[in-house]
């Protein structure tokens, strides 16, 4: 998968050559390019923003250098790739979302600063690639590098390869609309308190029903809108019966 990501603070991309993400970028699964919005800026000063019509607090990005710099990172012609803004006017980042996006050969990633981008610069690229205006919550971030970064971790670990146990990715949370179940290590008493018995029962099937009760309490518990979306062949007979 080939990233492209344009930002005023490319530096804050540095951690994305730690850990996991520097090994995909090394084995080759991610390229991955940060670019500097004023590196398409021709004034002396380098300005990317400007105030906004109709007035109000803060500045508004400038649309000259956003429609260059889209242009070199997805030329007309070319396979266009998939532009994701990271707003809080955005549509909600889901694991639904992130599994789309690692299946996309080219992610185009612009980071909004101050009140955001003009929007005919969304408009126009619009005419030429997908564009998704998303965003992690309901609440609002200086700009759209920290958004950039939990998005990329989350669709990098989904690119074969990259976990080393891909099983870790069947039982997560929201893998399969629920939240995941406890988990537990060595040692079985700790501070008093014991690990469930039926996870050192060694009896797969009701440890599995056990991790399952669970994951559906927790998810009742603290996210009853997921109960609501769950089809309901998901929800076993004897739970049905209930
Ligand atoms: C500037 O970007 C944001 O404030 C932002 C981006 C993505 N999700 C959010 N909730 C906020």
């Amino acid at each position: 998968m080939r990233v492209d990501v344009v930002s005023i603070f490319p530096e804050y991309f540095a951690p994305l050559d730690l850990s996991l993400i520097g090994r995909a970028r090394a084995s080759g699964t991610l390229q991955l390019a940060v670019h500097d919005l004023r590196t398409w800026t021709h004034d002396v000063h380098r300005t990317v923003d400007d105030t906004p019509y109709g007035g109000g607090p803060g500045m508004v990005m400038r649309p000259e250098p956003w429609g260059e710099a889209l242009e070199a990172l997805a030329p007309p012609g070319g396979n266009p790739p998939r532009l994701l803004v990271p707003t809080p006017a955005g549509a909600p980042f889901t694991q639904a979302l992130a599994h789309e996006l690692a299946a996309e050969p080219h992610l185009l990633f612009a980071c909004g600063r101050y009140e955001g981008i003009d929007q005919r610069v969304l408009e126009h690229a619009a005419s030429r690639m997908p564009v998704t205006e998303v965003s992690l919550g309901d609440y609002v971030l200086f700009g759209g590098e920290v958004a950039v970064l939990v998005i990329l971790e989350a669709v990098t670990r989904l690119l074969p390869g990259v976990l080393g146990n891909v099983g870790s990715l069947d039982d997560e949370s929201h893998a399969h609309g629920l939240l995941e179940a406890p988990m537990y290590t060595k040692p079985a008493v700790w501070r008093g308190q014991e690990v469930p018995t039926v996870l050192r029962s060694g009896d797969h099937g009701k440890i599995a029903r056990w991790r399952r009760d669970e994951a559906l309490a927790r998810t009742v518990a603290r996210r009853p809108d997921m109960i609501a979306a769950l089809p309901p062949e998901c929800l076993d007979p004897r739970d049905r019966a209930a």
